[in-house]
């Protein structure tokens, strides 16, 4: 089925679709105990804007989200979801993890299921079921088990049921770091495509370099100056060039090797 087609399903669907959400961080701190992990952090993401979330082991990167989407609450400052402070668990925002979290004795659709809003009604949750499994191509799998699927298709029912509630944001925490680096690629074109048709904000955490740059309008860096003992924002860069982005660019290039020194990679060392 064609996206544009696809997209007028979803859009014709009783739930109707929320609008992408602007997300304001501002002078955002989190210790635990004394020992601060994120300190001073100031960042605004538009609505529509997928924006990736680069830094260090430990630097910081799963707190920011889970504090976005409020599992969890800063120490200072705030988080703002269209001028709503967020406290505590948010409708407008759906979260993917780095393990798709899929209930193994739920069939594929019922696992989408999952994610829809409360009090929707019963066909247009089926519809938004059946219109989602498609858009991840998973139409013909809607009536399997998650073990008999594989690994990006248990990550693709994943995103489905995160889409499945029209999230105005969409948290991503190494959404495809558990695949092989060839479906990785392909989950992050699958996810370009099903942005096209169901847009909303989003924050994408990645250890990755080369997947930030493939995806994202701005790579965020966290990391700690060496006098400092929490992590901040380090540096903001706005990817050039429309997606799909050439990995072989010069460009590119030059942007992946100032990233992976800013993640104290030097690369012409190895
Ligand atoms: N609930 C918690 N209690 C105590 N310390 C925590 C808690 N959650 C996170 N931390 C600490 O905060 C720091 C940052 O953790 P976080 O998971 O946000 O980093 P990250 O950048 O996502 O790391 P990784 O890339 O390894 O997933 C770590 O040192 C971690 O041990």
């Amino acid at each position: 089925m064609a996206a544009v087609e696809l997209g007028d399903r979803l859009a014709g669907l009783s739930l109707g679709r929320s609008t992408p959400a602007t997300v304001r961080v501002t002078g955002l701190g989190r210790a635990f105990g004394d020992r601060p992990v994120l300190d001073g952090v100031d960042l605004e993401v538009a609505p529509g804007e997928i924006v990736a979330i680069l830094g260090a082991s430990g630097s910081g990167k799963s707190t920011l989200l889970r504090i976005v989407g409020g599992l969890d609450a800063p120490t200072a400052g705030t988080v703002t979801i269209d001028d709503h402070e967020v406290a505590g668990i948010d409708d407008r925002v759906a979260i993917g993890f780095q393990e798709p979290r899929l209930l193994p004795w739920r069939t594929v659709a019922d696992n989408v299921a999952y994610g829809l809003p409360a009090g929707i009604a019963k066909d247009a949750g089926r519809a938004r079921v059946a219109a989602l499994l498609e858009l991840v191509g998973l139409a013909d799998f809607a009536g399997h088990r998650p073990r008999a699927i594989s690994g990006g298709m248990a990550q693709r029912t994943s995103l489905a049921r995160a889409l499945a509630r029209d999230p105005g944001v969409l948290l991503l925490d190494e959404p495809f770091g558990a695949l092989d680096a060839l479906t990785r690629m392909r989950m992050q074109d699958l996810l370009l495509g099903v942005l096209d048709t169901a847009p909303t904000t989003v924050l994408l955490v990645t250890h990755d370099v080369e997947e930030a740059l493939q995806v994202a309008d701005r790579v965020v860096l966290l990391g700690s100056d060496p006098d400092r003992a929490g992590a901040r924002i380090q540096q903001i860069v706005t990817v050039p060039g429309e997606r799909p982005r050439d990995r072989g660019s010069a460009e590119l290039a030059e942007l992946r090797a100032e990233l992976l020194a800013g993640l104290g990679i030097d690369r012409h060392a190895h």
